[in-house]
């Protein structure tokens, strides 16, 4: 039997597998069994056709957002209405065949923004471009899914089943699980909170499906046995998602309503004239720059300003970081060698107690934090 039939055997016995205190275990085997193939599945293959040419693109500027949807959803026509780079759109299906990178300019970041062929269900089994297209989307800050608010919600299920099945976790954060393998001693199993989802036998049986006998375990979080295998399992990318329902001007105000109304989500429509309600009547926009606003929170980027000794900030010209930077990230994108020059920081804003407050190299920056560095 090959991976992909032994996956669709395990998924076929959990579907028809109760879920109930009998069953945990069973459950919960099959679950490790099922993550195990998965990982197979995605081991680089031999031949050269996985290895796709025009998919290598450069990271540049300060984030990278990339766009996932089926095949014609918008995501050309979404790309050449924001950035200045124009990537080809029509009416048939794939039209797009490898990565296409533009630049977003938004509160003075460079975002790169990545258009990609549309995939379709088997994606991540090598269907279509989707193996090309997932590692790229890997790479991202942030994923922008495009949706055909006219094709239903049947669409962002497989969308999202098949970047789940590759280890990519959306709008989720890592388990707070401590997970350590040893040499020996077995495993030792604690948890800091009440666990309703998991047990120590349950953790056990898993364990053992990987092979692991000698492991300290502690669980800081009520999670399921799916997140305490991603824990195990480790490769796995958490990363925010927005999702795009575009070509709204083919559905009712109710249905646009409803579909603004969902988690994570914005609804927009592309510059086009043939729709059912006429471009800028009725106080229909594209919503793009809402769009933005959101998209700006889901990078969470940090602003940083800089100020020299006696001056004020300088507000024009903000330094870009992700999230968590240090000071000496900051260092190193003034100069080069600045950061080995470095005595100390004053810092006023959020990050400090007090404002100004001297900081070393490693004090963690917040947003629109203002830094003053003193060299040696
Ligand atoms: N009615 C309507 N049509 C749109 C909208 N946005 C894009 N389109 C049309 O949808 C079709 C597909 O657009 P593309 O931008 O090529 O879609 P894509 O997702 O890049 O497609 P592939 O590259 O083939 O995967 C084109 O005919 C666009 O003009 C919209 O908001 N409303
Ligand atoms: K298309
Ligand atoms: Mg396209």
């Amino acid at each position: 039997m090959g991976i992909l039939e032994k996956i669709s055997e395990i998924e076929k016995e959990i579907a028809r597998t109760q879920k109930n205190k009998a069953t945990e275990y069973h459950l919960g085997l099959l679950k490790a069994k099922l993550a195990k193939y998965r990982a197979q599945l995605l081991e680089p293959s031999k031949s050269a056709s996985s290895k796709g040419e025009g998919f290598d693109v450069m990271k540049s500027g300060d984030a990278r957002v990339a766009l996932i949807g089926f095949p014609s959803v918008g995501k050309s026509t979404f790309l050449s209405l924001m950035t200045s780079t124009a990537s080809e759109a029509a009416s048939y299906e794939f039209t797009t065949l490898t990565c296409i990178p533009g630049v977003i300019e938004y509160k003075g970041a460079n975002i790169q923004l990545l258009d990609l062929p549309g995939i379709i269900e088997g994606a991540a089994q090598g269907k279509g471009r989707g193996r090309q297209v997932i590692a790229v989307a890997r790479t991202a800050d942030v994923i922008i899914m495009m949706l055909d608010a006219t094709k239903g919600e049947v669409q962002r299920s497989l969308l999202e089943k098949e970047l789940e099945s590759v280890g990519i976790r959306l709008n989720k954060h890592k388990p707070n699980i401590y997970f350590k393998p040893k040499k020996g001693g077995g495993i030792s199993f604690n948890s800091t909170v009440t666990l309703t989802q998991c047990s120590e036998k349950l953790v056990q049986l898993i364990l053992h499906e990987y092979k692991i006998f000698n492991a300290e375990v502690l669980f800081r979080e009520d999670c399921s046995p799916d997140e305490f295998i991603d824990v195990i399992v480790g490769n796995r990318v958490y990363m925010p998602c927005l999702y795009v329902y575009n070509k709204i001007d083919q559905i009712s105000m109710e249905e646009v309503d409803r579909l603004a109304r969902k988690p994570n989500s914005v609804v927009i429509r592309g510059p086009c004239l043939t729709g059912r309600l006429p471009l800028c009547s009725c106080g229909m926009k594209l919503n793009l720059d809402y769009l933005l606003e959101m998209l700006w929170e889901y990078l969470a980027l940090t602003c940083i300003y800089t100020k020299k000794r006696g001056q004020r900030p300088d507000f024009t010209d903000a330094i870009i970081l992700r999230k968590g930077a240090s000071v000496e990230h900051v260092c190193h994108r003034i100069h080069r060698s600045l950061a080995s020059q470095f005595k100390y920081a004053l810092v006023w804003g959020t990050s400090t107690k007090y404002s100004p407050q001297r900081v070393g190299l490693t004090h963690t920056m917040e947003h629109e934090d203002v830094i003053q560095i003193v060299k040696k």
